[in-house]
């Protein structure tokens, strides 16, 4: 990793250390239900917001039930005026739509990020309440301290931290140079200073909180994706089992109500109301919301398709696999088709999650390994790619490829400059929220590799026990 980036994330965590993740804006902000239901919105007479802090994952604030709710029962139900969005047009401020048109598409929380900071810069804002009760800081790893980030050990997320904070300080002086140029009546943020921390701490709030939601129709009929900040909705926390599901009618019975929140199961008295952000891997957790979800299933590392490294591998593994490196023609040909070889090709795979190895991955060691084109052009890629296919190729192929694959594991675990007994005895120590969280993120990291490795070894067992001289 470079000092520079180091360098880049130290900058925004100077401002910004991460506290408690309880820690709201104003320190004792209005009550949040009372304002949604003054402003129209409905909120279940047996909710509360609840401090969830003895939790080791440091959830903050939840929404919890204070009284058994049967399932199917509405919870929440906000009309169109609560929700926080980023207005297409913003005559008032033309300025904030020309920055909006600097932000990458991917850093979309970026855009409704800079309406936030307008309406967070004026106390007279609709949405103070909501605004004051947002979290002070955020976990996510462009406040961590460089020495934190270096802990996350793995380069595809420190690629990631570091655009995003590269981005925060080139915005920043965008912003900057622009609003230097307009008169404190045009400012879009009243005259305040707005920095790469502050702008870091509105995309944060964003990425961590809003729902995509349908947007306008467009003249075929679909609807355009519309990110919102939905009010006390956004107080729910993550669960892969929820009990709580958002619903947006696209013909509503109520026109005035554009979300609603709905019971996915009968809730207990003291249960928390917890949704699904989605099926994300903990790549997207940590940079988005701040959290790690111990034992994801969506959960998986990225690797670069690469030919020294298979052939490594295939060493390690004792395959002898002459073609890894010199492919002959018609390999070359399945191998531009999988997108592994060739201009168009896209060379990261991954192992993990519920596919254990990247079809593409699994079909070009399965190619690679064979000799026998006739047999390789009777199949279909869909065959090739799946796990499932039980040795497409014959088991002496299928066991060498998943012994490569193996070996490949074990190459990219002994990357990691630290072993899981070393991290386990980190954690015991007193440490800050953000090494924990790095550390923590690693560990997950690392058990996705092992369960991976031992998914792969059942199955030459299993092969091996149905043709042992062959595999020999
Ligand atoms: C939509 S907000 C939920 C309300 C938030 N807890 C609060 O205090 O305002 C999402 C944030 O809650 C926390 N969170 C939600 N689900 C979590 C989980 N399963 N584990 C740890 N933290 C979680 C993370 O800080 C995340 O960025």
């Amino acid at each position: 990793m470079s000092s520079k980036m180091i360098l880049m994330a130290a900058s925004l965590t100077h401002t910004r250390p991460v506290t408690s993740a309880a820690a709201r804006l104003v320190p004792q902000p209005a009550d949040l239900i009372k304002w949604v239901r003054k402003e129209g919105g409905f909120v279940h007479q047996s909710i509360k917001i609840a401090h969830l802090e003895s939790d080791p994952n440091g959830l903050g604030l939840g929404l919890v039930a204070c009284n058994d709710i049967p399932k199917g029962s509405e919870l929440i139900a906000l009309p169109h005026r609560i929700p926080l969005k980023f207005e297409d047009k913003n005559e008032d401020y033309p300025l904030l739509m020309n920055l909006a048109r600097h932000i990458p598409e991917e850093l979309w929380a970026m855009k409704l990020g800079l309406k936030l900071l307008q309406e967070r810069s004026r106390k007279s804002s609709f949405w103070w309440t909501y605004i004051s009760n947002l979290p002070e800081t955020y976990t996510v790893p462009i406040f961590f301290p460089g020495e934190d980030i270096k802990n996350l050990q793995y380069a595809p997320l420190l690629h990631q931290v570091n655009k995003r904070c590269r981005f925060l300080l080139d915005f920043e002086r965008l912003l900057r140079n622009e609003l230097a140029k307009v008169e404190l009546d045009g400012h879009p943020f009243g005259g305040q200073d707005v920095d790469a921390s502050s702008l870091g701490w509105a995309m944060s709030a964003v990425s961590s909180r809003a729902f995509r939601l349908y947007g306008d129709k467009r003249p075929d009929g679909t609807h355009f994706d519309a990110p919102m900040l939905l009010p006390l909705v956004d107080m729910c926390n993550h669960s892969f089992n929820p009990n709580a599901e958002i619903l947006q009618e696209k013909e509503p019975s109520n026109k005035n109500i554009l979300v609603k929140v709905i019971a996915a199961a009968q809730i207990k008295q003291d249960d928390p109301l917890v949704l699904n952000y989605g099926c994300l891997n903990n790549d997207l957790f940590l940079l988005d919301y701040g959290f790690v979800m111990p034992s994801n299933p969506y959960d998986c590392i990225e690797l670069k398709y690469d030919s020294d490294l298979l052939d490594a591998a295939s060493t390690v593994a004792g395959v002898s696999a002459p073609n890894i490196s010199s492919p002959s023609s018609w390999q070359q040909r399945i191998l531009h088709h999988l997108k592994l070889h060739g201009e168009m090709s896209d060379l990261k795979v991954r192992i993990g999650g519920s596919e254990v190895v990247e079809g593409r991955l699994l079909a070009a060691l399965r190619v690679l390994l064979s000799k026998d084109e006739e047999a390789v052009e009777k199949l279909n890629f869909d065959a090739l790619k799946s796990l499932s296919s039980e040795a497409p190729l014959g088991i002496p192929t299928e066991v060498a490829a998943l012994r490569t694959l193996i070996a490949l594991c074990a190459i990219a675990l002994e990357h990691f400059p630290s072993k899981i007994t070393e991290d386990e005895t980190v954690l015991k120590k007193n440490i800050s929220i953000t090494t924990e969280l790095a550390v923590r993120y690693r560990i997950q990291k690392k058990f996705v590799i092992i369960d991976a490795m031992r998914d792969l070894t059942r199955r030459v067992k299993q092969l091996s026990s149905m043709e042992p001289i062959a595999v020999q």
